[in-house]
């Protein structure tokens, strides 16, 4: 069963060097974790994309039957399967993006940095593969937690040799909070979700999630009792789906959606693409932590500029101090792993 999958992904993969390229329409895209629960929507999405010619589905079970279920998909990308640590280089080998949401999630009563024994060293040792075959390929991570987890990957980077102080190409995707945001302000407002936009800076998890409603566009305003209610609500959405799944996992749709809106942006500004956008948490010189999400304009590189925190008001620069705390020990609990 294993070297039947082996041949093929081998084979598949040495004309796949082809499809690296800045190109979004010739773009190769690894997902790590692709049989979970998000990678399996995440993976719908985009094959169905006109961004992605090679769709590299890796994980440790089940690649063979997704892969061969999404290959049946009348849209261009080639789709091949990989499974088991063996295939984890030819998975990655000439990636443009790779997105990893492999790990665990979360069960009602935990926090994300209960997660962080068991995700930890899953995402180091895939790091640890990537670093070696794609240092440049850009990595979008998912897997929480995710405030240490990014800074594991870049550690993983550093010891391999792979890391370059001048690039920033290893992202947390935290655009899950601002589709959530964008979501809950456009209900409260009756306005089209479309059209909205709500940056959410800092980390991910808990206080450190910190949405910015005042620099929406378009603008909005609030009183003072419905921006609390709004932001506390954008904080604790991870642990409202978890709740309400009582037991099955945390979210996967919205996640795979929001992974999705990330990758095509990162994929359209390879291509050259001008404006793209997103907020992300990436290694920061702009705050007091090592870390931090802010808007970021995408490039062939990854960051082309960080936008740096947007103009605040007095409420949401108190949420940035109350973070700092929490986030700070998280991003040092993940460098401390490392130094083990
Ligand atoms: N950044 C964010 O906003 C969000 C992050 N998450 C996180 O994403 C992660 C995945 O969540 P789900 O897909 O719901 O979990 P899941 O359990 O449904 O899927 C995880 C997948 O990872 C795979 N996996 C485990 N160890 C692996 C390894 N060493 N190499 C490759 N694959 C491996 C599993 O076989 C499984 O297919 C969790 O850590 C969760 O907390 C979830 C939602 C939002
Ligand atoms: O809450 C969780 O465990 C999953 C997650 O990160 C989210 O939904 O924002």
């Amino acid at each position: 069963m294993f070297s039947r999958i082996a041949r093929p992904s081998l084979a598949v993969c040495s004309s796949a060097r082809n499809f690296s390229s800045s190109s979004q329409n010739n773009a190769k895209v690894a997902v790590l974790g692709a049989s979970g629960g998000i990678g399996q929507p995440l993976s719908l999405l985009l094959k169905n994309s006109h961004r992605v010619t090679h769709l590299s589905l890796y994980d440790v079970m089940h690649t063979p039957g997704v892969a061969a279920d999404l290959s049946h998909i009348s849209t261009k990308a080639k789709v091949t399967g990989h499974l088991g640590i063996d295939q984890l280089a030819d998975a990655v080998k000439d990636a443009d993006l790779i997105l990893i949401p492999a790990g665990v999630p979360r069960k009602p009563g935990m926090t994300r940095d209960d997660l962080f024994n068991t995700n930890a060293g899953i995402v180091r040792d895939l790091c640890e593969v990537c670093a070696e075959v794609c240092p440049d390929a850009i990595m979008g991570i998912i897997t929480n937690p995710v405030n240490p987890t990014v800074p594991i990957a870049e550690e993983v980077y550093k010891r391999k040799n792979a890391f370059n102080e001048n690039k920033i190409n290893i992202f947390g995707v935290t655009s899950l909070d601002v589709v959530r945001a964008n979501t809950f302000v456009a209900e409260l407002k009756g306005l089209d979700v479309d059209k909205i936009n709500v940056p959410v800076i800092g980390g991910h998890s808990g206080v450190t999630i910190i949405p910015l409603p005042s620099q929406a566009t378009p603008a909005v305003s609030f009183p003072q009792e419905d921006r609390t209610r709004l932001t506390e609500r954008i904080q604790n959405a991870g642990t409202e789906v978890v709740e309400a799944k009582a037991g099955a996992g945390s979210a996967t749709l919205s996640m795979a959606f929001a992974a999705a809106r990330f990758a095509y942006k990162v994929l359209d500004a390879l291509n050259g693409a001008d404006n793209k956008v997103e907020c992300a948490y990436v290694r920061s010189a702009k705050t007091p932590a090592a870390y931090f999400a802010t808007p970021l304009l995408l490039g062939k590189n990854g960051v082309e500029k960080n936008l740096g925190i947007p103009k605040t008001i007095e409420y949401e620069a108190q949420l940035i101090e109350n973070a700092m705390p929490e986030l700070q020990s998280n991003i040092k609990k993940g460098i401390d792993f490392m130094s083990k």
